[in-house]
């Protein structure tokens, strides 16, 4: 049965460092990975590509019931390719403007229903690491580890600052900082699974701390459930 695979959440703001330290984890345990946050990205651009406005509820959670998305395997030092309707769009999806609409669509009910069962039935063997705003609250609320990793605004905007200028983009720190506060706003104040720490999270603050500092400590709280 399902609920017997072990689940480790890890909910937290953008630019938390959730996805890296995610990735790494799961790698480290030889688990299963779940990008939350990508299905919402691949639905906002979804939704552009199909002409469809991001406060369509009605249409877009026929799309989100429909969405044609793969995730395929780890390359080479690289994430998992993501495959919508069979164009390669993990680049895509993963600029600011992006990130805006998909916390647009996430605050509509019906696209967070549509898209619930799909992020479960990534609960396969061995286990499942899921990154995300309410994998510990509503998707995996029995996880057996709850992890909340949070950042301060400024050091969240200045890490996706250099992660998007080493990709090429022409970006802004202070137009970052903004859009990082309003995604902030909407994604903790929205009236379904809005971002908050479960009850039984262990918070993790990555203000100061390296990437290898957050994973040590993860892997601790791990150990010491007797998953790692
Ligand atoms: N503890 C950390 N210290 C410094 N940089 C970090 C840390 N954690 C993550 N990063 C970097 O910050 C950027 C955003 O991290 P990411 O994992 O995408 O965050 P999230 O998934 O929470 O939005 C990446 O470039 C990543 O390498
Ligand atoms: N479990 C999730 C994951 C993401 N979302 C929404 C809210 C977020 O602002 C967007 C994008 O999420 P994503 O995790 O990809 O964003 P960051 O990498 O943290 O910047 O999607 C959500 O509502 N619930």
């Amino acid at each position: 049965m399902s609920a017997d695979i072990s689940v480790i959440t890890i909910d937290g703001p953008s630019g938390s460092g959730k996805g890296t330290v995610a990735t790494l984890l799961a790698r480290q345990l030889g688990w299963n990975f779940l990008d939350s946050g990508a299905l919402y990205r691949i639905l906002a651009l979804a939704a552009q590509k199909h002409g469809i406005a991001l406060d369509d509820e009605e249409r877009l959670a026929v799309l989100a019931a429909r969405l044609d998305v793969r995730f395929g395997a780890e390359g080479e030092g690289k994430g998992a390719a993501i495959l919508l309707e069979g164009d390669d769009v993990s680049e895509a999806i993963r600029n600011e403007s992006v990130g805006a609409g998909a916390s647009r669509v996430a605050a509509l009910p019906a696209i967070r229903a549509a898209l619930l069962q799909r992020q479960k039935d990534f609960r396969q063997a061995p286990g499942l690491v899921a990154d995300g705003r309410d994998m510990g609250t509503v998707v995996f609320a029995d996880a057996r580890l709850k992890i909340f990793l949070t950042a301060s605004a400024e050091e969240r905007a200045r890490r996706r600052f250099l992660q998007l200028k080493a990709k090429g983009d022409d970006v802004n720190l202070a137009s970052l900082i903004d859009e990082i506060r309003a995604r902030d706003e909407r994604d903790t104040q929205r009236a379904v699974a809005p971002l908050k720490p479960a009850g039984d999270a262990v918070l993790l603050d990555s203000t100061a701390l390296s990437i290898e500092q957050v994973l040590a400590s993860i892997l601790s709280e791990a150990a010491s459930r007797g998953l790692a």
